[in-house]
């Protein structure tokens, strides 16, 4: 009989980035006894790479900021198919849990009269993102871990064991959930060092566990990054929703091919850096969408003049969303005005004196001197879009966090709604925190309130076996790096920045043929750290992930945010009533269209008829004028 480790716990949390560590914080502080759980070393995780900055409209460095312009800004950037609870949730409580983070020990960079520092961001009106140069993640990380070392400080002294009351497990990997009675009942993994499986029975888990950007082959995202704990939640029987959209960050490296999708932060297009295409045109003027023509400069001299009077100045277009400037330079490029890598310049050499560039953005500096030998204080980068971030994921209660099983609930990139069709830069470090916090109160109340089940032992052997399945097949199996290279392959070419119908239709047959094909994926050797069998086991959720991806793009007939159709090439208004949401029977992906809520009376009149038009039906908006005008 395999040997098998087993804890009891009251909240167990998956993932140990900012979202998971925030919950489990909470968690403890509400008094429960809980584990934090970790794929890679604990203080690793993707948040840690976080460079520009949490948003927060705090206000420091423009008064006129709020929570009820980050609202709009977010919405917009979403194009209105954001949860609006979350985004109103969201706006209002960033700030307290930015302050929070300085409590904890936080040292954010300052305004010159010492309030906590705020940079410019696409999309957002104000300067609005909290940050330390543009490590930002890095600090994040390591205050929320302090904070977690003093609370295991604390359990010491009154219990004389460190993890009386908050245990971390590092190098973890968590491959199902168990649900007994209706409920969540514990949780079963590996330890990745030596390959041993270990249990958690808990009444209450907290998935935050990250994104999806491993189906992609150019991608911003770490290995970590395999839709885990997406696939996790469509197993146990919750939802996803907005799957089809995907956050292509305009600027990735594009050179030398050996770090193709490395980030280059949207701090330096913050911080003064325009874009050019080979002929040395700015061509973001060229690029600008109706729905934010108001708000966009229409020259270069206002772009310009922004950066010092943005009160009588309007932006940059290069500071448009994501979405819009990764397009733009998808078509300068096709159109054969890119570099010879297929990307475009960005420049802030000839913006700012050495010494600022070198002060604003050291690891941009170090990045590009080390891994291309290009020195940014006297060259331009060359950068293109990058698969950076799921707008979609578990589809959960706003207020809760809960998921639809009782008992699971997510938080962070895993968790979807809370971004529509299009994440705002820094809003993810925001949403993490606001969230993360409300996951871990609410899990722990769960846990209050409903007794601990002990798993059933059949469901245990049967999550050994599939967790073994690869190593009994062996070398004989499917490779589990051709099918790694396989996937990304289909998700790159066919369900890329640009979709098609037939391509989509396409992908679909091939990802079925995928996925039989991942039944039987094989590895040699044995259990001890064998990233063979890993990868393996990775596959069967990047594969179901991918196909709710695949499956949701195909049915969305409209381009919006991260999801572009050339086919259906503008917004409607109809789609932007839907959300497309995925279930999963064990073997496929189906979908469903259920009603985006409609946004409160007082929220909506915070937007203008006339931008409201813009994305609502002639139905939608004769009800809004029926309530009255205001
Ligand atoms: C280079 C880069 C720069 C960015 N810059 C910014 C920025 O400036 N501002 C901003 O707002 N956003 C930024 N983002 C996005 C942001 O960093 C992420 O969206 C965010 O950190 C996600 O946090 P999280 O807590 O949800 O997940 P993560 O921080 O990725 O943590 C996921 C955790 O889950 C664990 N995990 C995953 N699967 C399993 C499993 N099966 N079992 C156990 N553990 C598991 C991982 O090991 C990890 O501990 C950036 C992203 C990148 C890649």
């Amino acid at each position: 009989m395999t040997n098998i480790e087993r804890h009891a716990y009251d909240v167990v949390v998956i993932g140990a980035g900012g979202a998971g560590l925030r919950a489990a914080i909470e968690a403890r502080l509400a008094g429960m006894k809980t584990a934090v759980i970790s794929k890679s070393l604990f203080g690793k995780a993707h948040t840690v790479m976080a460079e520009g900055g949490a948003a927060a409209a705090m206000g420091n460095r423009n008064a006129r900021d709020n929570w009820m312009v980050h609202f709009r800004d977010t919405m917009r950037g979403g194009k209105f198919l954001n949860n609006f609870r979350m985004a109103e949730l969201h706006a209002k409580e960033a700030p307290d849990r930015i302050w929070e983070l300085e409590t904890y020990g936080a040292l954010f960079d300052r305004t010159p009269d010492g309030k906590i520092s705020q940079r410019n961001f696409g999309g957002h009106e104000y300067p609005r993102l909290a940050h330390v140069g543009d490590r930002t993640g890095l600090e994040l990380i390591r205050t929320l871990q302090q904070k977690i070392v003093s609370l295991q400080q604390e359990d010491y002294a009154e219990t004389g064991d460190y993890d009386s009351r908050l245990r971390v497990f590092a190098e973890t990997t968590i491959t199902e959930i168990f649900v007994q009675d209706g409920r969540v009942a514990g949780c079963f993994g590996y330890y990745r060092e030596s390959g041993d499986f270990v249990h958690f029975d808990a009444p209450s888990i907290v998935l935050a566990t990250g994104g999806v950007g491993k189906s992609y082959k150019v991608t911003s995202n770490s290995w970590e990054y395999t839709g885990d704990g997406h696939a996790l939640a469509l197993r146990t029987g919750a939802t996803l929703i907005n799957m089809e959209f995907l956050q292509f960050h305009p600027t990735g490296m594009v050179w030398p091919p050996s770090v193709k999708g490395i980030l280059v932060t949207e701090s330096v297009r913050g911080d003064g850096g325009v874009l050019k295409n080979t002929s040395g045109k700015r061509f973001m003027f060229d690029y600008v969408p109706d729905v934010f023509r108001k708000q966009y400069a229409e020259t270069e001299e206002e772009a310009d003049r922004w950066y010092d009077d943005p009160d009588n100045n309007r932006r940059p277009p290069e500071l448009l969303p994501r979405d819009e400037v990764a397009r733009a330079i998808n078509s300068e490029v096709k159109e054969g005005r890119g570099t010879e890598a297929g990307g475009v310049l960005l420049d802030i050499a000839s913006r700012l004196p050495a010494e600022q560039v070198r002060k604003r953005l050291p690891s941009m500096y170090h990045q590009f001197k080390e891994l291309a030998d290009v020195d940014i204080t006297k060259q331009p980068m060359e950068v293109g879009p990058t698969c950076h971030y799921v707008m979609g994921g578990v589809e959960v209660d706003a207020d809760t966090a809960e998921a639809a099983v009782p008992g699971l609930f997510a938080a962070g990139e895993v968790s979807g709604g809370m971004h529509g069709s299009n994440r705002l830069g820094g809003n993810s470090l925001s949403d993490l925190l606001v969230f993360g916090k409300r996951a871990g109160e609410f899990a722990a109340k769960f846990a209050q309130a409903n007794p601990r089940i002990r798993v059933k032992a059949g469901d245990i052997e049967a999550a050994v076996e599939t967790a073994l399945a690869p190593l009994t097949r062996g070398d004989a199996g499917e490779n589990p790096y051709t099918l790694h290279a396989d996937l990304q392959a289909v998700m790159g070419d066919l369900v890329g920045i640009i979709r098609r119908q037939g391509e989509l239709e396409e992908s679909l047959t091939k990802l079925a043929e995928l996925k039989e094909r991942v039944k039987k994926v094989g590895v040699g050797g044995g259990r001890r750290y064998n990233p063979g069998w890993h990868l393996a086991l990775d596959l069967r959720n990047m594969v179901i992930v991918s196909e709710c991806t695949a499956k949701a793009a195909l049915e969305r007939e409209e381009s919006r945010g991260g999801h572009t159709r050339e086919d259906h090439p503008g917004m409607s208004s109809k789609w932007r009533q839907v959300n497309l949401v995925c279930s999963y029977d064990g073997e496929d992906v189906h979908l469903t269209h259920k009603p985006v809520p409609t946004m409160r009376r007082e929220l909506l009149e915070l937007f203008e008829v006339s931008e409201l038009s813009k994305y609502m039906t002639d139905e939608e908006l004769a009800e809004l004028a029926e309530g009255g005008a205001e």
